[in-house]
């Protein structure tokens, strides 16, 4: 089995446990089923912002630990206060070391637009996120059929949620597009065998309609790549590891914006 096909088995278990534990009728209770989400699309787009989606990651598949002490408010809040456009959180705990709380803190303590990272394959994870109070979710080609996609998606956008679907390649994005989604993400990174390139953004952008916002995703680590990248029309850009393998992951976002400030207006 390679990583998503464990990941997608181990996740079948936990919803299901899940499901036993916190019924729909618990998490349709939180707060958060009253409030209304952030739009990642509005942040992303915003031209005084510079696209960045800070990701708070504990440890990875492919690296393993990344930063087993960053505290989620300190490096949350400082992400924030350091210009990025929305935050990335990890909710997944076998795999990535987060945990539903993580994102809950990370809520408590923006306002701005917070994307759930998990692994989804069950409406009832889209509850889940609506009720620790995510604004975005991400849906991941590569472990989903088309129809399944269409069907989570569309779930998603019943309760307000923004969706972005993360492709790694032309047959996921063509097997799985659908009007239903807000933002297509290239995933730089193949999660089959943790190898990276950028050219995978660039390869694969002509190939998205514009009224999709672009999101580029991994293995970034310099401003020179998200300056190439916008010229392909990216207008957002995940990064976790860059920030998180610091011992400040927030001063290092601080820094990197610094590098990428210009004269030039963001989007020419
Ligand atoms: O840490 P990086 O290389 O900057 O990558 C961030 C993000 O793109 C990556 O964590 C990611 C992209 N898609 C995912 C799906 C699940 C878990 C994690 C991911």
């Amino acid at each position: 089995m390679n990583i998503l096909e464990q990941i997608t088995a181990f996740k079948r278990q936990e919803v299901a446990e899940r499901k036993a534990l916190y019924p729909v009728k618990l998490l349709e209770q939180t707060i958060y089923f009253e409030t209304q989400p952030v739009s990642f699309r509005k942040y992303l787009l915003r031209q005084d912002l510079h696209g960045i989606i800070a990701e708070f990651k504990r440890k990875s598949p492919s690296l393993g630990i990344i930063n087993a002490h960053a505290s989620v408010e300190r490096t949350t809040i400082g992400y924030m206060q350091a210009g990025a456009s929305a935050l990335s959180v990890l909710t997944d705990a076998q795999f990535f070391g987060g945990k539903n709380d993580d994102l809950k803190i990370a809520r408590k303590f923006n306002f701005c637009p917070i994307l759930r990272k998990d692994f989804i394959i069950d409406e009832y994870q889209i509850i889940e996120a609506k009720s620790i109070g995510a604004d975005v979710i991400l849906l991941i080609a590569g472990i989903l059929q088309a129809d399944e996609v269409n069907k989570l998606a569309a779930f998603a956008k019943s309760l307000g949620l923004e969706i972005l679907l993360e492709v790694h390649d032309r047959e996921e994005l063509e097997r799985t597009l659908t009007d239903q989604v807000d933002a297509i993400g290239v995933n730089n990174r193949n999660l089959k065998d943790f190898s990276v390139s950028i050219n995978t953004s660039k390869e694969l952008a002509a190939l998205i309609p514009d009224k999709f916002v672009k999101v580029s995703e991994s293995g970034i680590s310099k401003a020179e790549t998200i300056l190439d990248l916008r010229t392909y029309g990216y207008r957002g850009f995940l990064m976790g590891e860059a920030f998180m393998k610091t011992s400040r992951p927030e001063k290092a976002l601080a820094s990197f914006i610094e590098t990428l400030k210009t004269d030039k207006p963001i989007f020419a």
